[in-house]
């Protein structure tokens, strides 16, 4: 059987989350082409990818508290305008993803998702399936979305995953950021917790937090709140925090080689 791995290439990594707009293009290429790598060790290999929005998107949802919903004519100002960015990166990535021969196609989340007041109503789904189907790399991102009760708000690319965990029940879901992995020290950055499960969450809450950077959507804690909440729910999947700034990272823990943070039930 082909093994399928939900990856989120985290946008701490892929952008200068701290400046405004900026992308990172020579990591989007390489970590593109260690993905390209990894398939030709593994040609059964399944993926959806997924990217988060950094810089890009954060910055003006933060300005409008896009994620807490849009009403007034300035909101929704904002709301196009985190659209806008979020999909200027989308652009950006699947450009480098397709030069480097990595078969992706987009689907932005803002053209196939209705929620209410926050949770997801409806996910057009049938053409996302039908590239897996196919054999392509179907690209999903961090966007806005309309929202059925409060106008409009954010999903992450976790929250996607989340969503899709169900349906494709993926082997592994692994999130490539900036960080080594969840610190159970951070910011000192002195003890990596390798292996998180409900049982020791204790050893890593107290340092868990947001994003250094602009962020709407939660940082580590929320990611590993995300990520602990699905492995309770789906007792096989297993889930890997890891950096993606050294070259080879992204490659050998597609292989499987033991890197970052895993958390498992
Ligand atoms: N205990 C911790 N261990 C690791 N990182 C932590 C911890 N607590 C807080 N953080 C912060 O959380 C950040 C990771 O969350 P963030 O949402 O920024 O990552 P991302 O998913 O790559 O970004 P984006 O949401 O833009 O896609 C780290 O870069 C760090 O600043
Ligand atoms: C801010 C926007 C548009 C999306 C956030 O998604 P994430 O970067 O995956 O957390």
């Amino acid at each position: 059987m082909s093994p399928l791995y939900f990856l989120k290439l985290g946008g701490s990594l892929i952008t200068e989350k701290h400046r405004p707009s900026t992308p990172r293009p020579e990591v989007i290429r390489r970590l593109a082409e260690e993905i390209q790598r990894a398939r030709a060790e593994q040609p059964n290999l399944q993926l959806v990818l997924g990217h988060g929005s950094g810089s890009f998107g954060h910055m003006a949802a933060r300005k409008y508290n896009t994620h807490l919903g849009v009403s007034t004519p300035a909101q929704w100002q904002g709301f196009l305008e985190v659209w806008w960015q979020a999909r200027a990166l989308n652009t950006l990535v699947t450009e480098i993803c397709l030069q480097v021969g990595l078969p992706v196609m987009a689907f932005p989340p803002s053209s196939t998702i209705v929620c209410q007041n926050g949770q997801v109503i409806t996910w057009d789904l049938t053409p996302l399936l039908q590239a897996l189907e196919v054999g392509l790399i179907p690209i999903i991102y961090g966007d806005v979305v309309l929202d059925k009760g409060i106008g409009g708000t954010i999903l992450s690319t976790e929250r996607l995953f989340a969503e899709l965990v169900p349906l494709l029940k993926p082997a592994r879901l692994l999130l490539c950021g900036q960080e080594e992995g969840v610190w159970a020290d951070f910011p000192q950055r002195q003890r990596l917790i390798h292996h998180l499960t409900p049982a020791n969450l204790e050893t890593a809450w107290p340092a868990l937090g947001g994003s250094e950077a602009p962020d709407v959507t939660g940082g580590m804690l929320e990611k590993v709140r995300a990520m602990l909440d699905l492995v309770n729910r789906y007792p096989n999947l297993e889930v890997v925090i890891f950096s993606g700034e050294h070259p080879q990272n992204l490659s050998l823990v597609l292989q499987g080689y033991p890197i970052g943070t895993r958390i498992t039930q």
